[in-house]
């Protein structure tokens, strides 16, 4: 695989919409794909709010933001992205959905083109064996938010060849981004780490040892960090964040990656954070205020 010049990116969501960013900037091709025009219109609006906050901060200039934007185009169907070096997949976490979108992507893109996944927690090895190239399959796992986390994780499924590593490594570090290698074991590194603890907040709260605000407060005053669990957990989003309790709990049978009950309920309800305007926290009004 040469050099990586023009990128394809499915789903215009968080992720996404950060990924297209980051990769404008950088000088790359991006064409952006979502299944309505709607969801492509407020990505490219995420995108366009996110660089001029960038400038607002004098980490970029306004001739690289009106430079980048430049490089995004957008496409309603996957055929826009028939001639992509690579194709990064940023849908839902789920992977009957995953599947599907492979399946199609197999049947428009080029034969040398590699296909990746930004999953979360997902087989990179099943995902692969779903499509026509598992050696040209790798996960590109970049964090949330995109323009400004430093860490990206590579996941080789047990197919990915050499050469696509090396290209996928090569992309990540024109992106400006540093690389983890990680197994591919459900939710890799960082979210086997991380999504138990959010899980252990919201069970903390479950069980009535601390309400909505101690707890954050707890741990971004007790431990540093730079967002409480709960208000993380809002940030990736409720839904993402049951996918990944439930790959863990079904890919390691193990009763302690059980989803709390109460995050089940939250995403039933269909209060997924802020993407919904509303989870742990409500974001309708002036300041989050805890919904319990
Ligand atoms: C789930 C997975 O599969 C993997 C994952 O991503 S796990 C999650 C990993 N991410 C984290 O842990 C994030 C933890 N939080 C942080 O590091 C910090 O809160 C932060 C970097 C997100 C923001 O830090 P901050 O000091 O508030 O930065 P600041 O520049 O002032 O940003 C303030 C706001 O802009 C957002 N923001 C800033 N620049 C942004 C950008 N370019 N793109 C997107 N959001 C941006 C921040 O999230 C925050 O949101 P609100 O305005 O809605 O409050
Ligand atoms: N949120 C986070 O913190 C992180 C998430 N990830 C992973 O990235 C992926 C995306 O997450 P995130 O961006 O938060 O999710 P979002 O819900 O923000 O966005 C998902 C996007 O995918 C679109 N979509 C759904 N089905 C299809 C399809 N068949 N074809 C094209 N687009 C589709 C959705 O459109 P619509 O809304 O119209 O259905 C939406 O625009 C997930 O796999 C997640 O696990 C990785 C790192 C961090």
């Amino acid at each position: 695989m040469a050099k990586i010049n023009k990128l394809g990116v499915i789903g215009a969501g968080q992720m996404g919409s950060g990924i297209a960013h980051v990769a404008a900037l950088a000088g790359l091709d991006v064409v952006l794909n979502d299944v309505t025009a709607d969801r492509l219109k407020s990505g490219m609006a995420t995108i366009n709010g996110n660089l001029t906050r960038q400038v607002a901060k004098k980490v970029i200039s306004e001739d690289a933001r009106s430079e980048a934007l430049k490089h995004i185009s957008l496409a309603d169907s996957l055929d826009g992205l028939a001639d992509c070096d690579l194709v990064i997949e940023t849908a839902i976490e789920k992977e009957d959905v995953k599947r599907k979108i492979f399946h199609d992507l197999c049947a428009v893109l080029k034969p040398e083109a590699i296909i990746a996944s930004n999953t979360s927690s997902i087989s990179i090895t099943r995902l692969a064996a779903c499509t026509d190239r598992p050696e040209r399959f790798i996960g590109i796992h970049f964090m949330n938010p995109v323009p400004l986390m430093e860490l990206v994780e590579l996941i080789r499924g047990i197919a990915t060849d050499d050469t696509t590593f090396e290209a996928a490594k090569e992309f990540v570090g024109r992106l400006g981004k540093l690389v983890a290698v990680s197994e591919d074991f459900p939710a890799f590194i960082v979210n086997r780490i991380l999504l138990p603890m959010i899980n252990e907040a919201i069970y903390t709260l479950y069980e009535g040892v601390g309400n909505v605000e101690a707890i954050d407060a707890a741990m971004k005053l007790g431990a540093h960090h730079p967002m409480g669990p709960l208000e993380l957990a809002d940030f990736i989003g409720l839904d993402t964040c049951l996918s990944i309790m439930q790959v863990l709990h079904e890919g390691l049978a193990d009763s302690k990656y059980r989803p709390c009950p109460l995050l089940v309920k939250y995403v039933e309800a269909g209060w997924l954070g802020r993407k919904t305007q509303r989870g742990f926290y409500d974001y309708r009004g002036p300041k989050p205020v805890p919904t319990r």
